[in-house]
């Protein structure tokens, strides 16, 4: 009998695959369409704006909201952020900045967000990422902002102050590290363990427990750790499962963070001002004068019009001793009339306030 079934079983899937490339295909000169009609509707000298962002999010909502099963929503959503990354990359490839080197969990963050149809360029530093937006040389930049165990990612906060930037999107990315090892390591001689900084922090009671005399030695990526591990006999690399195969590392441990739900926050920055979808958040800097119930005074019109606040950072200013800017995030759009008047609320009391974007709550 099973053979018979599945024999049946294939032919309908092959069936069906046809029928879903037909539609995927389709789905594709409907882009070309868009992009013609844009082209098309131009004045003389704009440049046209292929990637919508706010609309990419509709479409995944929607996916996620009429989705059945039996594949779950998040899979189900992930498929059609690759089919919209590649129906994309018809109208324009998008160029995108993150922080490298490859192999990175920002670089996992990137491809959740844009799909992996994106020209994809990895940078040293989080300071490069902003450069390489501001010159123009990217659409887009990606850099980590906040991780649920360790708290802010301060290069990433200060580099908002120097640069003039566009927060266009959000992306949250579950992280898990792993304790690994090259082909040549002895691992019952490992006196010292690469990784960031951050990633050494998040596995600190792991490493406190179970390697409390090796060296922990910070390095500028995850990567990197990995990287230096495959040329080293005596010591072990703390990073991702991208790290670890783009390495040919193995696991000696795996998920050694300490927190299960250990995740970190990410931001895509750029110069495009993002409309608003219905379900979107913003992020604003603003910094008051240094007289007593400054911060009360900041935060009393988000009381008194019930708008949720979702992070609230403090930075020293750099422009004087013992002063500070505070980093905002709250649930709205900055063209929202309650929000509207919540930020000009604010400018009255504040010596400077800056919207760095309204941008869609992360879908995936
Ligand atoms: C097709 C468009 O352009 C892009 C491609 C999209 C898609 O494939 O669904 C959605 C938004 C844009 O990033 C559009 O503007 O609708």
């Amino acid at each position: 009998m099973s053979e018979q079934e599945l024999k049946a079983l294939r032919v309908r899937i092959d069936a069906l695959d046809a029928k879903v490339l037909e539609l995927i295909s389709e789905r594709a000169r409907c882009a070309q369409e868009v992009a013609r009609v844009k082209m098309a509707s131009l004045a003389e000298g704009e440049v046209p704006v292929f990637y919508r962002p706010e609309r990419e999010a509709q479409v995944l909502k929607r996916v996620m909201e009429r989705n059945q099963g039996p594949l779950g929503n998040e899979e189900m959503a992930r498929l059609f952020r690759e089919i919209m990354s590649s129906c994309l990359a018809l109208e324009q490839p998008l160029k995108v900045a993150y922080l490298g080197p490859e192999g990175t969990f920002t670089q996992a963050a990137a491809m959740k967000h844009f799909g992996h149809a994106v020209i994809s360029k990895p940078m040293a530093a989080i300071d490069e990422v902003f450069r390489e937006v501001a010159a123009g040389a990217v659409n887009f930049g990606v850099v980590p902002v906040e991780n649920s165990t360790e708290g802010a990612v301060n290069h990433t906060l200060d580099s908002f102050l120097e640069h003039d930037m566009v927060i266009c999107g959000e992306v949250e990315l579950r992280i898990h590290h792993h304790l690994l090892v090259g082909e040549n390591t002895k691992t019952d001689s490992i006196s010292r363990i690469y990784s960031h900084a951050q990633s050494l922090a998040q596995c600190r009671k792991w490493l406190d427990a179970h390697y409390p005399n090796v060296e922990r030695v910070a390095v500028s990526s995850n990567a990197e750790a990995a990287k230096r591990v495959k040329g080293e006999w005596n010591s072990a690399a703390i990073a991702g499962d991208m790290a670890a195969s783009l390495y040919g590392l193995t696991r000696l441990a795996e998920k050694i963070e300490d927190r299960p739900d250990n995740s970190t926050r990410f931001l895509m920055i750029g110069s495009q001002e993002v409309p608003p979808t219905g379900d979107d958040k913003t992020s604003i800097i603003v910094s008051m004068s240094n007289k007593p119930g400054a911060l009360h005074e900041l935060l009393v019109p988000f009381h008194d019009n019930g708008i949720d606040l979702t992070r609230i950072e403090t930075r020293p200013s750099r422009s004087g001793k013992w002063t500070y800017v505070f980093f905002i995030d709250f649930v709205g759009h900055h063209r929202d009339p309650l929000i509207k008047g919540v930020l000009e609320k604010i400018s009255q009391e504040a010596v400077a306030l800056k919207v760095l974007g309204s941008y869609p709550k992360a879908v995936l």
